[in-house]
């Protein structure tokens, strides 16, 4: 009998109580062992369950399972840092294996974490803490043995790509379709971490960590979100015949690494663009294996849950190694360096000149002017990520409304500026 201790029963919680107890004999026929939900950690004992749970089977102290002999696997599905923090190290000095599902506390931690695996030869596994249900840390790791990867790039954030996907394909407003996607299960506890691009730096920063074996600072990773996105922006997109995506990106080259979260506009034909609602995709590219991209259900109940009960799988059956595969205690900044792009850049101004001069200073010559009622919209040429960075905060700190989004480049712009 292997017994889980489930550290919340949230959305991921009860979708992992569910499928144990669902798929326990199809489990059974395939490990040879039962697993059973021992007991579960909430903050509120009395509060209605989406499940149907076993007398006496809730806690509220995390040391009924922390410190349960009997306990074999840990799974943490509390989010936020400093109470996971604690029990993941907790349930590892209590020779127990850890799966998780926040990338919160993974990004922080992610190279103590494994050096605590290494030390208590016990599993390690946080597939669902990137891009929800699809399977990309496995096979990541397996990739990084034999390729040098040069770049990751992708939508994972569900939240926001529903977010989107409503105002731009169904007339939505930001706030119901935000509304929406905190009622389907999708957004953090708190959703600024998903509109603000935060989550997708923690995903980027794990992802990263694992491509150029050396866990990447996800505090250098600079990053801005979905929030000044407006309906004049969504229309001058659909002018361009360009979709926007919340994107994070990361580049290795040499001893650089640059990464970045940010709004993309990708060519509305594209694969990028097809990526719709809750859904992610994520794309290596490797030096043996070329480009290869995984694509599935970024958020939500079910599939976060299939990618914990994978892990949950792998452990019992073995499949997880305890070796350090990133280097410990060597913590590696992200900059901007190698990201050069044209840039959409809508300033709501009467000081036009003022935006043109601010341009100017920071060496963007070159742009086409798309609207100035109103607005100024323009797209520049290609540009360093540095300077468009310094520009944004100027704008920041004048209070000036202004949305700032990067051009995929696949995207013609010669073609798309004819005619507006
Ligand atoms: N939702 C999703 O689609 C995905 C979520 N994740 C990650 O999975 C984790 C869980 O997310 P989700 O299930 O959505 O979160 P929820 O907010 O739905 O659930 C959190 C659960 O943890 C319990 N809990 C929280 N803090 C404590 C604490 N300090 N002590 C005891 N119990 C606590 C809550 O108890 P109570 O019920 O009593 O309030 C609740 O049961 C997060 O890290 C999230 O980022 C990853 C991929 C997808
Ligand atoms: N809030 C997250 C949940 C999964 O990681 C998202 O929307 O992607």
């Amino acid at each position: 009998m292997i017994n889980v201790g489930l550290l919340g029963l949230g959305t991921v919680g009860s979708g992992v109580y569910e499928i144990l107890n669902n798929e326990e004999n199809n489990l059974k026929k395939l490990l040879g062992k039962d697993i059973s939900v021992k007991k579960i950690l909430v903050n509120d004992i009395n509060k209605k369950r989406q499940v149907e749970l076993p007398k006496d089977i809730l806690t509220t102290n995390p040391y009924d399972i922390l410190h349960d002999d009997n306990i074999h696997i840990v799974v943490e599905v509390i989010g936020g840092i400093d109470k996971a923090h604690e029990y993941i190290c907790e349930a590892f000095k209590n020779n127990k294996h850890v799966v998780t599902a926040n990338k919160a506390v993974v990004a922080k931690y992610m190279d103590e974490f494994l050096f605590l695996s290494n030390k208590y030869e016990k599993g390690f596994l946080f597939e669902a803490s990137v891009a929800g249900g699809i399977p990309i840390i496995k096979p990541l790791k397996q990739n990084v043995r034999i390729n040098n990867i040069s770049e990751i790039k992708g939508i994972l954030n569900g939240t926001t790509n529903f977010i989107l996907t409503k105002m731009i394909d169904d007339g939505l407003g930001f706030d119901e379709a935000l509304k929406l996607a905190q009622e389907l299960g999708y957004a953090e506890a708190d959703p600024t971490d998903d509109v603000e691009g935060f989550d997708v730096k923690r995903k980027l920063a794990i992802l990263a960590s694992i491509a150029f074996n050396n866990q990447i600072d996800v505090d250098s990773i600079k990053c801005s979100g979905i929030t000044n996105i407006n309906t004049l922006d969504i229309s001058m997109f659909k002018k361009l015949g360009a979709s926007v995506k919340l994107v994070g990106s990361a580049l290795s080259s040499g001893n650089k690494v640059s990464a970045s979260v940010e709004p993309v506009l990708v060519n509305k034909n594209s694969t990028m663009a097809t990526v719709k609602g809750a859904f992610n995709i994520v794309s290596i590219v490797g030096d043996t294996i070329g480009q290869l991209q995984f694509y599935g259900q970024g958020a939500g109940k079910k599939p976060t849950a299939n990618a914990v009960v994978c892990d949950i799988y792998d452990i019992i059956s073995g499949q997880y190694k305890t070796d350090h595969f990133i280097q410990n205690g060597n913590m590696r900044e992200a900059d901007l360096d190698l990201f050069n792009s044209k840039y959409y850049l809508r300033v709501n101004t009467k000081n036009i000149s003022r935006v043109l001069g601010m341009l100017d200073k920071n060496h963007i010559q070159k742009f086409t002017i798309m609207s100035m009622k109103n607005n100024l919209v323009l797209i520049t040429d290609n540009t360093s990520a540095k300077s468009i960075e310094i520009i944004s905060s100027q704008l920041n700190t004048i209070g000036d409304d202004f949305s700032i989004v990067r051009l995929e480049d696949d995207l013609n712009t010669n073609a798309l500026c004819i005619g507006i």
